[in-house]
């Protein structure tokens, strides 16, 4: 199977700091990846990267099967989507919901003067169905709630039919509700044929969507473990990547962590026999 994307030893430098440290990692079609790790591990760096929006320090970077710094970024953006509170923070909050979704098709953020054919349109009011946010089209984005804003985020993010979809934490600041919805909604995603190649940044084992089919784990700019998330989401590795000692339990596909009890096993703590 064809990588989606390889980064290979990439490191990118800031003021004499390793934000990302001689990463490596290399992503196929058809899997469905989580990256974890504390505050500042690194991870808005790395999807940066991969969104071809930061050119790395050191290493190569194959997207889609072009090499950055031989492409014309610009082009291969059109290929990504991309959600994070940085895309929310340029829409204009006075912007409709429908213009929000639609200018994705100029990659802009603020309608202007661009011309939309009928294609666009309808591509708009499609993707503002499938999320469930057809009803606030006519609001302006500014009104809308932290889980209404995640929504219409991602269908923004849909738009233009990427081969790759970037999520920087899409549940944070939601309600359990709301993140249960969004939850539902991603599984939808990651189980449908056409579906992108999906990379989802969290903070929260709670938040892995049934269906992922990978974990990266990320502390101080550098990988802990990456791999397939029933080998590689374990208690072990949540302990080194968090510095704590940390007990996992999955259930019905979903996963769940808290702090062990000191002395206890990390990772044998629960009733349902599905032990992570
Ligand atoms: N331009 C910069 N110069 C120096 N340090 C930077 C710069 N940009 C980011 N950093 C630092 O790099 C580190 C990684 O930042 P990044 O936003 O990628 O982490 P993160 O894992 O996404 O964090 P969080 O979970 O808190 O969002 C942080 O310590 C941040 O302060």
């Amino acid at each position: 199977m064809p990588a989606a994307f390889e980064l290979t030893h990439v490191s990118v430098e800031r003021s004499g700091k390793a934000l990302l440290d001689d990463v490596s990692w290399t992503v196929g079609e058809g899997e469905r990846w989580v990256v974890l790790g504390p505050n500042g591990a690194g991870k808005t760096t790395l999807l940066q990267v991969i969104g071809a929006m930061l050119h790395p320090t050191k290493g190569t970077v194959e997207i889609l099967g072009d090499t950055l710094g031989q492409v014309a970024v610009a082009e291969l953006r059109t290929r990504i989507g991309h959600t994070s509170t940085k895309v929310a923070d340029r829409i204009p909050p006075a912007e409709s919901v429908r213009d929000a979704v639609l200018s994705a098709a100029h990659a802009v953020t603020g309608r202007w003067h661009e011309e939309y054919d009928e294609e666009d349109l309808a591509r708009a009011e499609q993707i503002l169905g499938e999320w469930g946010v057809s009803a606030l089209a006519g609001r302006t984005f500014g009104t809308l709630s932290e889980g209404e804003r995640k929504r219409v985020l991602i269908a923004r993010a849909l738009m233009t039919d990427p081969e790759l979809l970037l999520l920087d934490e899409p549940g944070a600041g939601l309600d359990l509700g709301a993140r249960e919805d969004l939850l539902a909604s991603l599984e939808m995603l990651s189980r449908a044929d056409d579906s992108p190649v999906l990379v989802m940044v969290s903070h929260h084992v709670e938040e892995i969507p049934v269906g992922f089919t990978h974990v990266l784990l990320m502390r101080d700019g550098k990988v802990v473990a990456q791999g397939p998330l029933e080998t590689t989401l374990t208690a072990d590795n949540l302990g080194v990547t968090f510095g704590q000692r940390i007990a996992l339990d999955r259930a019905g596909g979903r996963y769940a962590a808290r702090r062990a009890a000191y002395g206890r096993r990390a990772d044998r703590s629960h009733q349902t026999g599905d032990t992570a």
